[in-house]
């Protein structure tokens, strides 16, 4: 019998656009069905950051046990740390059939699109760079000489917008959520055609 996997959502971006921010708002809203897959990172935690809510943080031989195990999806070296996916908790959510959100940097998610093209693929960009500058500084967590690389950063990860699916400019967060709402909602809706499509063919109709 024939078993829908759910769908994998990757929102991508540059550091301080706010994909944590509008993560957080739509997993508050009452009709969204997604599960969030928690990262390894090699990162200090931040204050208030807990082990196994906000990320699993790992050391760099932990880390790097687990890629050479096999165990991540997707993994990067991103200024200075290590950042990676699960790859069971993934697979297994997908194959219960329910939707997985990974909030992740560009680099692994070009690893994600090789692997699983079936994905959705959404960039959040920020009005500006400027207005990037200001959260990074505003969020407060980082200090001056990690803000400026990350800035470095961002202006690379921008050139590879292009690439995604959708591009949704996190301007206003609630605005960020309706549009990142309904281009899942589509993304579904385009699905159940291609497979009732698929299951007239597989019985001759
Ligand atoms: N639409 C917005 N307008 C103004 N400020 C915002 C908006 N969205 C997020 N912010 C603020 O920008 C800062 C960075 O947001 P957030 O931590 O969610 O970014 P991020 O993309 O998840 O960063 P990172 O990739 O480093 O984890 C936070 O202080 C947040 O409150
Ligand atoms: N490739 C991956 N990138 C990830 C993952 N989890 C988070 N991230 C991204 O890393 C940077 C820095 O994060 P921060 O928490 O130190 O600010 C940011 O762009 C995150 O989205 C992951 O599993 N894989």
């Amino acid at each position: 019998m024939y078993k829908r996997r759910g769908l994998l959502i990757v929102l991508s971006g540059p550091s301080g656009v706010g994909k944590g921010t509008v993560r957080k708002e739509l997993f508050t809203q009452p009709d969204t069905n997604y599960e969030y897959s928690i990262s390894m990172t090699t990162r200090s935690p931040r204050v208030g950051e807990v082990d196994g809510v906000d990320y699993f943080f790992k050391t760099r031989a932990e880390f790097e046990d687990l890629i050479e195990q096999g165990k991540l999806l997707e993994y990067a070296e991103y200024v200075g740390n290590y950042y990676g996916t699960p790859i069971d908790y993934v697979d297994e959510t997908l194959d219960a059939g329910r939707d997985v959100f990974l909030e992740i940097e560009v680099v692994g998610a070009a690893q994600v699109r090789a692997k699983a093209p079936n994905g959705l693929f959404i960039f959040l960009a920020p009005p500006s760079l400027l207005a990037l500058q200001d959260r990074l500084v505003g969020r407060g967590t980082e200090c001056s000489d990690v803000i400026a690389s990350r800035i470095q950063k961002a202006r690379e990860e921008l050139e590879m917008m292009n690439l995604y699916d959708y591009v949704v400019e996190n301007d206003e967060v609630s605005k960020a959520c309706d549009k990142i709402n309904a281009i899942v909602v589509a993304e579904h809706c385009r699905r159940e055609r291609v497979e009732k499509r698929y299951l007239r063919m597989l019985r001759g109709e």
